[in-house]
């Protein structure tokens, strides 16, 4: 990791002006940022911090009012640069009277890519989004999963180097979320940079090496989630088949070098994992109902 710096941001700012050229709102202000090769940096913050902003400067879509984008060492604003770019817009503007085939067929020869080429990248990519059984229905005919799926595969059509995504995650059930997330996760195993800005935290602790968080266009934090996350002076021990007697063991051995004791407890699962287990369950032994226990009500 860490060959190539991908994308770099130096003091840079945007002021939106009204139809006069006054001031209105500075979205942005003076961002400096390093995102390097093979990294899935996730950008963070409250509505109206800055970050779509910030995917538009680095697309190229906005001009800087001060301050400079950096994308694989070329200025953002240089078209030359968007062939080794994907993007998936927060809402994917595709065509709803073509089928996946001709969708991806459609932005293939947009790229020039040669025939043989976008034959073989649509069936991979149909393959990594799991569209392929329906690749002949039109896209009108999409759940919101396929088409935020048909939209990831659009975005990949020219094997882009970095891949910029604007709420990869909403509006999907937890099922078509946890796919998106696995899908983000092969792209970074192929060495693919991504860049994802998303109001769903969970979400971005699953799958993201580094964040930023904005809040009114000002960088407040910028690290590894894992370092951000830890706890520094707090233990954790994770341990199986404790018996009563070694559990009060651990308890006096605890005391006696005079540690606190937080919690001794058996960990939860996550509802992510509860909620997947049981669809899965579901789809293996279909027919099974459980029946409500009044103890289970809420009180
Ligand atoms: N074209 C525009 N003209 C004027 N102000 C704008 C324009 N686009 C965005 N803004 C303002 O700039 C600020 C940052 O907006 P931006 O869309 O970058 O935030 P965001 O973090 O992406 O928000 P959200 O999470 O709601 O998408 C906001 O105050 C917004 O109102």
């Amino acid at each position: 990791m860490a060959d190539e710096t991908v994308i770099e941001t130096r003091a840079l700012s945007k002021v939106y002006r009204d139809f006069w050229g006054r001031q209105k709102v500075r979205a942005l202000k003076s961002l400096d940022l390093k995102i390097e090769e093979g990294e899935v940096f996730g950008l963070l913050g409250p509505n109206g911090s800055g970050k779509t902003t910030t995917i538009k400067l680095l697309l190229g879509l906005l001009f800087p009012t001060e301050g400079q984008a950096l994308i694989f060492g070329k200025e953002a604003t240089d078209v030359s640069k968007n062939e080794r770019i994907g993007y998936l817009p927060e809402e994917s503007y595709l065509y709803k009277f073509l089928n996946a085939d001709e969708t991806l067929d459609f932005y293939g020869r947009l790229f020039d890519i040669p025939p043989e080429v976008r034959k073989e990248r649509i069936e991979k990519l149909l393959k990594l989004v799991k569209i392929e059984r329906a690749r002949k229905r039109q896209l009108r005919e999409y759940s919101k999963g396929m088409t935020r799926r048909i939209g990831l595969a659009q975005a990949l059509i020219n094997d882009p180097d970095l891949i910029l995504l604007d709420e990869p995650t909403s509006g999907l059930d937890p099922i078509g979320t946890r796919e998106m997330k696995d899908m983000i996760l092969e792209l970074k195993a192929e060495g693919k940079t991504i860049v994802m800005c998303s109001h769903l935290l969970a979400d971005v602790q699953d799958v993201c090496d580094r964040i930023a968080i904005l809040h009114q266009g000002e960088l407040k934090e910028l690290g590894r989630v894992d370092s951000l996350l830890k706890v520094a002076d707090t233990t954790q021990i994770m341990a199986k088949g404790l018996s009563d007697d070694c559990k009060n063991e651990l308890r006096s051995v605890i005391e006696r070098h005079q540690g606190e004791l937080v919690s001794m407890d058996n960990p939860t699962t996550t509802l992510e994992d509860l909620f997947l287990s049981i669809v899965r369950d579901s789809e293996a032994r279909p027919g099974r109902r459980v029946v409500a226990d009044s103890s289970d009500d809420a009180n």
